[in-house]
């Protein structure tokens, strides 16, 4: 991950604020019943108490409900704190803040919107000023990237937790402006006891998110109030101040990553043209809506921003492509439209293109009817992906993330299966930023790349002079490196026999043992670990041991295949916008071609495909020739069915061979694909396997167990 260093390398560091106890020590049982609040509290504050007993009683259905009514969203989000982020209300952890090294790198990838939001936070800070608030803009996992504070307030702020770089997120802070705005998508005031933490019920919280031209929740803004009295409703007034803010960051935002297009703005009432209040599209040159803003979805009454990306602003206006031409020419001038369904009245003006700027775009093939080009504007790659982000929209990977949710701060040992290239250790990264140890050292060992004599040393460390060759000073080994943070073992199904004993006796007893000592080192274990393989199978085969697998296996996560993803679209379009640099169009055969291709390596291959394409395409624009052989070549299933049926020699081949789906003429198009590359990639790096392994974006040993399941023959010779 660039940016970020795990090992030994911290991520976070945890502040105290207030006093209380480490948050290492929540989510290690279930919340069930009132007493947990009781018993654990040591607040000393019976308000505090009983605001802990209420929430716990309410979502529970046991004990004191709290006195007032709860409004439907702070229960649900109360719900989510109990049982999917495992949360106790009583207990109080360290406000989590991410290291300066990490919240510069952060600030840095969404400079252009914290310039943005700068001046409008300088705007509402005047007009709230004196009023005790402080102004927070986060990014959407909750981190806070910038403040305006009154000077004379920031400690109190601080101790409230309410620091730049603090994570604010629902799962970290439970119910809180900032998180409950992101899991809800939509704003939200969350005043006083409707907080989930006892901790922040001195704290009135107004969060209203910030959406890129995509539509895709990029921040929240958010106004927060300490030891406020004021009553709820009187929070509405913050809630609108905010909102307003909020809308101009996003209209900013909209005007500045759409320069490169023109920018047709229209309201029906004239005044408000060129206002905060107008709608805005975003043009290509032929006339094409590539962006709209939620305005433009209201105005025009129509279900959703693709409703309007792809059709042609003629099949909206009754204006031609001379009249946009000549307003473009004067900017402010206003023109009277009709709009051609509703026949309701428009006035339009027209922001000329820019240029100088820079914006992807990609066409796409026409979608259920009105789409045939879909606007994706360039985004940051974030540093390391939340669990949320991994899991996009797909209902799999969601329910994934809400099991893992349920255990991130347990002992509880996780196993993650899925195919090569899925994502398993982006999901282990992800689970240990989301958990308590977030601050201590991420350790990922590959079992399979490990040479089988080193894996033991590498492991579990050595005393000075343990073994020839062996380091004068020793090693720590993996295991004690990532005592206190997660240990992440990949592939361990590779891992040999004997180490799987030493293995399940480390974890067994919670000590290591390095080689050449007879003094066992305690240590602090969470372990992750992934597999491709049937380990039930290696378990029958004996390849594998039971008893370790049932001590690796408290959770088993099966991440989805890229082409059985339910989101397909969003994770392509969505590692376009992350992998480019610069402006480009994705033509719409290649797009196709991107959909239907059924990505053997997930998305590792993708992410290497689509930065191939990028780097080699002529004219920022991405075409079929850019793409690699094997997804040129490639006919779904369909297409694939009907070149057969129309070919004679073809039918007769299939009818008489029903060949086995690994052999080169297998019926499945799924492996014959998986086979024509990794043959053509292995004859473009004249079969040197570390060259293949590393363009096909896969271990070594991954290739060769491929290579050797397609039944291509890899002399000794061959090997690298
Ligand atoms: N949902 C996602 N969106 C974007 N990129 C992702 C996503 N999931 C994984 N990636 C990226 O894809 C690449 C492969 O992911 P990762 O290494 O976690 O896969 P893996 O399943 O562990 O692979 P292997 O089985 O080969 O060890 C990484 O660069 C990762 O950051």
């Amino acid at each position: 991950m660039p940016g970020l260093a795990f090992g030994t390398v911290s991520l976070c560091r945890c502040v105290i604020v207030g006093g209380y106890r480490g948050c290492g020590e929540e989510n290690n049982e279930p919340i069930t019943d009132t007493v947990t609040a009781n018993t654990r509290c040591s607040m000393g504050d019976t308000a505090l108490v009983q605001h802990a007993r209420g929430v716990l009683g309410l979502v529970n259905g046991l004990g004191a409900a709290p006195r007032t009514a709860i409004e439907e969203p702070i229960k649900n989000s109360w719900q989510r704190c109990v049982n999917d982020y495992r949360l106790d209300p009583a207990r109080s952890h360290p406000t989590c803040v991410v290291d300066t090294r990490n919240l510069k790198e952060l600030q840095g990838q969404h400079e252009e919107l914290v310039d943005i939001a700068r001046a409008e936070m300088d705007t509402l800070y005047d007009q709230i000023s004196g009023s005790g608030y402080a102004l927070l803009l986060t990014d959407v996992n909750g981190i806070i990237l910038s403040e305006k504070i009154d000077p004379t307030l920031t400690t109190m702020f601080r101790s409230a937790g309410l620091i730049i770089g603090a994570n604010w997120s629902e799962q970290t802070e439970g119910t809180n402006g900032i998180g409950t705005c992101i899991a809800e998508g939509r704003s939200i005031t969350i005043h006083r006891a409707d907080h989930f933490r006892a901790r922040h019920i001195g704290l009135s919280c107004s969060g209203a998110p910030i959406r890129d031209p995509n539509g895709s929740m990029i921040a929240v803004l958010d106004a927060s109030v300490v030891g406020s009295h004021d009553t709820r409703s009187s929070q509405m007034h913050t809630m609108a101040l905010v909102n307003t803010s909020a809308r101009l960051i996003e209209k900013c935002l909209f005007l500045r990553r759409c320069q490169p297009y023109r920018i047709l703005r229209f309201h029906s009432r004239p005044e408000f043209v060129n206002l905060l209040h107008d709608a805005a599209l975003a043009l290509s040159d032929d006339g094409t809506i590539v962006a709209a803003d939620d305005m433009a979805v209201a105005l025009l009454q129509v279900p959703g921003r693709t409703a309007l990306i792809g059709s042609r602003v003629s099949d909206l206006f009754d204006v031609g492509e001379a009249e946009l031409a000549q307003l473009a020419s004067t900017r402010q001038a206003l023109f009277p439209v009709r709009d051609v369904r509703m026949g309701r009245r428009y006035f339009i003006s027209m922001v000329p293109a820019q240029r100088s700027a820079q914006l992807m775009e990609v066409h796409r093939p026409r979608q259920r009817g009105f789409v045939d080009r879909v606007h994706v504007t360039p985004q940051p790659r974030p540093a390391v992906m939340s669990l949320t982000e991994l899991a996009g929209e797909d209902p799999e990977m969601l329910r994934n993330v809400r099991a893992a949710g349920r255990v991130v701060d347990s002992q509880v040992p996780m196993l993650i299966q899925g195919p090569t290239g899925a994502g398993k250790e982006a999901f282990a990264k992800a689970v240990h930023l989301a958990s308590a140890r977030a601050s201590k050292p991420f350790v990922a060992v590959n079992c399979g790349a490990i040479p089988e004599t080193l894996i033991e040393s590498e492991l579990f460390g050595y005393r000075p002079g343990a073994f020839t060759g062996a380091r004068k000073e020793g090693a720590r080994g993996y295991i004690l490196q990532s005592s206190g943070g997660t240990l992440f073992l990949d592939e361990i199904g590779d891992m040999p026999l004997n180490l799987q004993t030493r293995l399940l006796r480390v974890l067994e007893e919670q000590e290591v043992l390095p080689l050449g000592s007879d003094t066992p080192i305690k240590v602090e274990l969470r372990v992750i670990s992934a597999s491709h393989r049937n380990l039930r199978d290696m378990i029958r085969a004996g390849t594998f041991r039971e008893d370790l697998y049932y001590r690796l296996n408290g959770m088993t996560l099966e991440l989805t295949a890229l082409r059985e993803r339910g989101d397909r679209e969003r994770v392509i379009r969505q590692m376009i916008a992350t992998e480019s640099t610069q402006a480009v169009s994705i033509d719409g055969d290649a797009f196709a071609r991107l959909m239907a291709y059924p990505w053997p390596g997930n998305i590792r291959e993708l992410r290497n495909v689509i930065r191939t394409a990028l780097a080699i395409c002529e004219g920022s624009v991405v075409r079929m020739v850019d793409l690699p052989s094997e997804l040129r070549h490639y006919q779904s299933e369909p297409a694939a069915n009907a070149a057969i049926a129309s070919t004679p020699q073809a039918v007769a081949t299939v009818d008489m061979h029903s060949t086995p789906a690994t052999t080169p003429m297998s019926d499945n198009p799924l492996l014959d694909a998986e086979r024509a590359a990794i043959l053509h990639a292995v004859e473009q790096c004249r079969w040197n396997m570390t060259l293949t392994a590393r363009q096909l974006g896969m271990s070594r040993n991954t290739l060769y167990r491929k290579l050797k399941r397609h039944d291509i023959a890899v002399g000794d010779s061959r090997r690298d």
